[in-house]
């Protein structure tokens, strides 16, 4: 079975997707981590993020073992994956090794912005998730503050809604919701709830009541 979970920027979809890899006994790829990576290899080089075929050609000799790099989650990287990501050799270029995890047996749990629509668009389960912008950049603030960061929530706000508006507005795979997903809005729902709202999307389909 293949889950497919998209969403914007700091959605939770990243956390969903490992509650139900762990839950199902699934693997799980987060697939900011690859764009992200071409992003840090090109920064790392001093490259033009702009300069397509350069990205391109970083991204079809990545090491997939780099992707547990924590510097992958930095700010600067994350902007940097929104750009290079924008580029369709980039994107061309990683879809084989997205195909191949999804394949994985008994299962395999992929999060990002182009899963549903474009990577796995036959997968059994496709969950949207959605939140409002303002509780986005709460929870990310939060996240910092645990991690002892200073953060200006306020910033954090404006980051996302100009990421969003890249990764939307973007000719090649733009971030959407797939036809037959089905739409998780978890401003209101704490973590636990919206494992139990995801987990009852997965069974609901398991059980064939509902054809997503
Ligand atoms: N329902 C929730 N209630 C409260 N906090 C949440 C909820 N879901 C996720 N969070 C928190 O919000 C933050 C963002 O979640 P997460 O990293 O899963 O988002 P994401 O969509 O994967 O982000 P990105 O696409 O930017 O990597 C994390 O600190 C996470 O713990
Ligand atoms: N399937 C995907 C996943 C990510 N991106 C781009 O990478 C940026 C970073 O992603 P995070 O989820 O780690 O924040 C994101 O803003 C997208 O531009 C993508 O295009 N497709």
């Amino acid at each position: 079975m293949i889950i497919a979970i998209d969403g914007p920027a700091a959605s939770g979809k990243g956390t969903l997707a490992k509650r139900l890899a762990a839950h199902y006994g699934f693997r799980h790829l987060d697939t900011g981590l690859i764009y992200r990576a071409v992003a840090k290899a090109m920064l790392d080089a001093g490259a033009d993020l702009t300069d397509e075929v350069r990205a391109a050609e970083v991204a079809r000799t990545l090491d997939p073992t780099g992707f547990d790099d924590p510097a992958l989650k930095s700010h600067t990287v994350g902007e940097a994956a929104s750009v290079v990501s924008a580029h369709p050799q980039v994107r061309a270029a990683l879809v084989e090794f997205q195909q191949i995890f999804a394949a994985t047996l008994p299962g395999a749990v992929l999060d990002g912005r182009d899963i549903g629509t474009v990577i796995c668009p036959d997968a059994e389960v496709k969950i949207f998730v959605v939140a409002a912008p303002e509780i986005r950049a709460h929870r990310r603030f939060l996240e910092a503050q645990s991690r002892g960061e200073p953060a200006d929530e306020a910033a954090i706000l404006a980051d996302i809604i100009k990421r969003d508006e890249r990764d939307r507005n973007r000719s090649a795979a733009p971030l959407k919701q797939a036809p037959d997903a089905v739409l998780l809005d978890n401003s209101y729902l704490d973590i636990e709830g919206g494992v139990r709202a995801a987990i009852d999307i997965v069974e609901a389909v398991r059980a064939g009541r509902r054809r997503v």
